[in-house]
């Protein structure tokens, strides 16, 4: 590891805690858009203002490269490059193919390629490894469309990778996926030329190296030679003179000169909160905007926007599930170690200090306990917990996959001598449900099946005594969790999810026999998957035929979690910046005829 990474091998800044979630917390949300979500990718929503009347030309001009040559990025490329390293750029000159901005040369005065075409597990590395690491994730979210939770700790592994450097890198990767918008609102005011015209490999550098610089606290020079031996290395020699100007400039101001800047950049006027928070806080504007309006419609005010958004940059703490009659958490406390902690909510929830890997805990490899948010363990026990009358006998998880919520129900339903019935539609996502339910009491998982959620009602009409719905949705109550899905999610996958909500909770009252409960989840706090979902799906219902009352899901909360502050309403809605959960939505049904 780097001596100079310093801070004690805890990257420092805005996420500190830079322990890798497991992959149960982060598989949520699913639905239309899950796999094929467009990416926004670096435009980030046009906040790219050219830069050459700001920093633009400090950034590039002022610093005077590694040479101590001035002149702009274009220009100093050259010189630069043959100052640092002997390797000169160029044409005819061992093979450089970029321009000092990372652009491809046309193909014509192109020599041999430099960067390699192998794929980044094949590739030579002498840079850093965990940076390395680092950069290898962040192209393959750009150009694959991959999950940076599912790609990262594979090839930490497969690298071999451990301890604290892993720990740097996986706070490298997931804070600068984070913190993208942000630091593209800096990068913008440094390059002297629009983002979009800096060849992405490029782009992903800067980023990290600005997320050192501005994030983590990685001396500069540090932060400035690693990001530019590593472009040096990955992209060329002339890149990595691009990039040496802009770190520089970067490193020229600390994080609040900056936001400041981006700040003002972003809303001019002074009259914008939201574009100004959205740049400052690396959210793209129309998810600010969904959030603001979500904070203000569950009772909240909308002066927290702020801490909000922050808290959707925070890398969130690992918690467990001890699941009941399986694991018993005291015992799963004592085996997580001296610095794990009680959950704060949940009496099944264990909460890890720093990274650490839960993997490796005997009982999470029995699937005795499981990685599992609090809030989504919050709202499984409400369900189990809503009063009920009669028959409580026969259980159905309607949107099953991954498994986290339908491992912990069958848990229950094991205790109570009731069955499970878990629906998927994804076939590959029903076999992690089959996976997750393992070790279930016998009996207690009657069922784990493949099927359309929509058609379970019409098929089995008044068939369960307590239906989770656990909603596909845009998960943009999970954002700390999955750091590059902000950037990929649109309005449009908004507007085809809540279709499909409406739908599936129809299904669900219909499933439900009378006096019957249905828990609506969703990892989403926005209005349209949650108040309205169930407002236009419960009014469908009822022009159907059935009738249905909302229950007092804060009060059953609280029987759970006394100390859970909620505000007086029907519904609950957790969040990260008040609750350190996952901004879950619950609101309990019962059917009444
Ligand atoms: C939010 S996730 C559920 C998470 C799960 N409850 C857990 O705790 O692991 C939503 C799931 O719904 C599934 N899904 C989407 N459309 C569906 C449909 N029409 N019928 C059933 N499942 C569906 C997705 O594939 C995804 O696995």
């Amino acid at each position: 590891m780097s001596a100079e990474r310093g801070q004690g091998g805890r990257p420092g800044g805005q996420g500190g805690r830079s322990g890798g979630q497991g992959g149960g917390q982060g598989g949520r949300s699913g639905g239309p858009g899950q796999s094929g979500g467009q990416r926004s990718g670096s435009g980030q929503g046009g906040r790219q203002h050219g830069g050459s009347g700001q920093g633009g030309a400090r950034g590039a001009s002022g610093q005077g490269g590694q040479g101590g040559q001035r002149g702009g990025s274009g220009q100093g490329g050259q010189r630069g490059a043959s100052g640092q390293d002997g390797r000169r750029g160029g044409p005819g000159q061992g093979g450089e193919h970029r321009d000092a901005a990372g652009r491809q040369r046309p193909a014509s005065r192109q020599g041999p390629r430099e960067r390699t075409a192998a794929a980044p597990s094949a590739r030579r590395r002498s840079s850093d490894p965990a940076r390395t690491a680092a950069f290898d994730v962040l192209r393959t979210v750009a150009d694959s469309d991959a999950y940076a939770n599912l790609v990262l700790p594979p090839l930490l592994r497969e690298r071999g990778i451990r301890g604290r450097d892993a720990g740097f890198a996986t706070e490298l990767a997931y804070g600068t996926l984070r913190l993208q918008g942000r630091y593209d609102a800096i990068l913008s005011q440094c390059t002297g030329r629009p983002l979009e015209q800096v060849d992405p490999p490029v782009l992903d550098a800067l980023r990290l190296g600005a997320h050192q610089l501005l994030g983590m606290r990685v001396p500069p020079h540090a932060a400035v030679s690693e990001t530019v031996g590593l472009v040096r290395e990955q992209v060329g020699a002339g890149p990595a003179q691009f990039v040496n100007a802009v770190l520089r400039a970067v490193s020229r101001e600390p994080l609040e000169v900056w936001l400041d800047r981006i700040g003002d950049a972003a809303d001019p006027g002074g009259s914008d909160a939201v574009a100004r928070l959205s740049a400052v806080d690396s959210h793209p504007a129309w998810v600010t905007r969904a959030l603001r309006e979500a904070l203000v419609g569950h009772g909240r005010d909308a002066a927290e926007l702020g801490d909000l958004l922050a808290a959707d940059n925070e890398a969130p703490r690992v918690s467990l599930v001890a699941r009941p009659g399986l694991a018993d958490r005291d015992d799963l406390l004592a085996a997580a170690g001296p610095d794990a902690t009680p959950g704060r909510w949940a009496p099944t929830a264990v909460t890890l200090a720093g990274g650490g890997d839960p993997a490796g805990l005997p009982a999470v490899r029995a699937g005795t306990a499981g990685v599992q948010d609090e809030g989504s363990q919050l709202v499984a026990l409400a369900l189990a917990d809503a009063p009920l009358d009669g028959s409580d006998a026969r259980w159905l998880d309607l949107c099953a996959g991954p498994g986290g919520k339908a491992a912990l129900l069958a848990a229950l339903a094991g205790e109570r001598g009731a069955r499970l019935v878990a629906n998927e539609v994804q076939p590959h996502r029903a076999r992690l449900v089959r996976q997750a339910v393992a070790a279930a009491p016998e009996g207690a998982v009657e069922d784990v099946r493949v099927g359309d959620g929509r058609e379970v009602g019409d098929a089995e009409p008044g068939g369960y005594d307590r239906v989770l719905l656990d909603a596909p949705c845009t998960g943009l109550g999970a954002l700390r969790r999955r750091p590059e899905s902000r950037w990929r999610r649109t309005p449009s996958d908004l507007a085809q999810l809540t279709a499909l909500q409406r739908d599936l909770l129809g299904s669900a009252l219909r499933a439900v026999r009378v006096g019957g409960v249905v828990a609506y989840v969703t990892c989403s706090p926005v209005l349209a998957e949650t108040r309205l979902a169930v407002v236009d799906a419960t009014r469908a219902a009822r022009k159907a035929g059935l009738e249905v009352e909302v229950l007092d899901a804060p009060s059953v909360l609280h029987g759970i979690a006394p100390g859970l502050d909620l505000p007086e309403r029907e519904d609950a809605q957790l969040w990260p910046h008040a609750h350190g959960t996952d901004a879950m939505h619950l609101t309990l049904l019962r059917r009444t005829a």
